[in-house]
């Protein structure tokens, strides 16, 4: 029986346990796959870097762009990240017959069409299940399961590190920068955070599910941004004192349009949610997915959302579905872009916020704000106010509204002589009423 041969581009965090499971799990995966899976090389930058898994003698290669061009390889699993080289190096392995796994959601996000456009035309398989949420399956559900089912929302933690700094802030007190020292020193965010903490990752994560969940192509530029680093331990506070938590959402969503198809939303920002919201009991840098459609309703996808081991499971079931097809003389299911959805801009998105104000505690000052909100648009839901001494704090929730009349209302309060100081500012999301 001729073996499967597999090249995998990286032997990092998550490389290095894709080169572990091949070797401690050859023996189900021969039987699982239906052919004998042969690693035969393992491309790096550096050859001589400790690794967490010992390589095979003389598969370390430095030269990726040879592993992929050489014919005899079937399927190149790309564990490198970031756009170059790795964009470069699937194009060629599609164009010289293999089939392709990737874990890589920035390159997915900024140009999946480009990689989707060539496996079609090489006639071969592009997976990436693990590039989202990593061990949980998701992708596969919206893509396969869900496939006749009308997904209408998408609601995820989808970043672990940004999960466990908010935790951390909910359950101690501890300020942003505290909180994100000691997810570096759990090796939980990287020494340059930026990606994680300012939503790009999780960014380029909801593109990826708003493709798959409405079938229209959304690039990273697409979904509004907005990372944790400006949270405050008062942001938190307010939240709990409404019985909510503050957490990264990524939340994909279709926008019935008058007279025109259903657009689509996505935005990646931190909200308040109520704690008795399904997403608000994940805890430190776990991820979950919350998906509602139509026919099936409400699902929830929990599980380990990074880390090699856990990414590395989700980058071998991709490993034996390709390769099946592989055997069988088959094809996965594609890319289903058929659906191309205008992207709603942020200001026309609806949502409801969240706002503490420090006024001058005097006569007619609840009046004042409230006219603000009204002369916005937007109605409020509820106000609490708290004297203390010449001043008072009033928080306000308010209903519904646009984003743009939100953050106008917001603009408005600022410039009220009663306004000393707008103290918290953040999205809700879920029913708090
Ligand atoms: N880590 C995680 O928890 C998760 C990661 N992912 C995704 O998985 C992918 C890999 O991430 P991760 O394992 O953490 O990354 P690492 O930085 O740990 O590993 C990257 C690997 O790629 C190698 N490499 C870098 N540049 C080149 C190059 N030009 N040629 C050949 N090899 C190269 C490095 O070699 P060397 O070792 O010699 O430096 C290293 O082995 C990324 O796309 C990431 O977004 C997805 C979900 C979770
Ligand atoms: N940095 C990411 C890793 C997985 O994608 C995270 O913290 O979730």
């Amino acid at each position: 029986m001729r073996a499967l041969r597999v090249a995998v581009l990286g032997c990092g965090s998550v490389g290095s346990q894709v080169v572990r499971l091949l070797d401690e799990q050859a023996g189900d995966l021969t039987a699982r796959v239906g052919a004998p899976v042969e690693l035969v090389g393992v491309a790096v930058r550096r050859l001589d870097a400790a690794r967490d898994v010992e390589v095979p003698e003389g598969l370390l290669t430095t030269d990726a762009a040879g592993l992929v061009a050489r014919d005899d390889v079937d399927l190149v699993i790309e564990v490198i990240g970031g756009i170059e080289p790795a964009r470069s190096l699937i194009l060629s392995a599609l164009e010289n017959g293999a089939s392709v796994v990737t874990a890589n959601k920035a390159l997915l996000a900024e140009d999946g069409p480009t990689l989707f456009e060539a496996a079609e035309k090489a006639g071969r398989d592009l997976y990436y299940e693990a590039a989202v949420a990593g061990a949980i399956p998701i992708l596969r559900p919206l893509r396969e399961s869900l496939a006749g089912d009308r997904v209408t929302r998408v609601l995820g933690i989808v970043n672990g590190t940004t999960n466990f700094i908010l935790d951390k802030m909910d359950t101690s007190g501890a300020g942003f920068a505290e909180a994100l020292e000691e997810a570096q020193d759990l090796g939980y965010a990287e020494a340059d955070p930026t990606a994680d903490v300012e939503g790009f990752d999780a960014a380029a994560k909801a593109a990826i599910l708003a493709s798959l969940a409405f079938h229209s192509r959304v690039t990273a530029n697409d979904v509004y941004r907005e990372g944790i680093s400006e949270v405050t331990a008062a942001d938190v506070q307010s939240a709990r004192d409404m019985g909510s938590v503050v957490k990264l959402l990524a939340i994909c969503e279709l926008m019935p349009q008058a007279g025109a198809d259903d657009a689509v939303a996505v935005r990646v920002h931190p909200a308040m949610i109520p704690r008795s919201h399904p997403l608000a009991s994940v805890r430190e840098a776990y991820n979950a997915v919350f998906v509602e459609s139509e026919a099936a309703g409400q699902l929830m996808f929990y599980g380990p959302g990074a880390g090699g081991s856990p990414t590395a499971s989700a980058v071998l079931g991709d490993l034996v579905t390709v390769a099946r097809n592989r055997l069988a003389g088959t094809r996965g299911a594609g890319e289903s872009a058929y659906a191309d959805r205008a992207v709603l801009p942020m200001g026309e998105t609806r949502t409801r916020y969240h706002v503490a104000i420090d006024v001058d505690d005097r006569a007619g000052v609840l009046a004042a704000v409230a006219t603000a909100f009204a002369e916005n648009g937007v109605s409020i839901s509820t106000v609490r106010q708290e004297g203390r001494g010449l001043d008072a704090e009033l928080v306000v929730v308010s209903h519904e509204a646009t984003d743009a009349q939100l953050s106008a209302t917001v603009q408005h309060l600022r410039e009220m002589d009663i306004v000393r100081e707008v103290t918290s500012v953040m999205r809700v999301e879920g029913d708090h009423e």
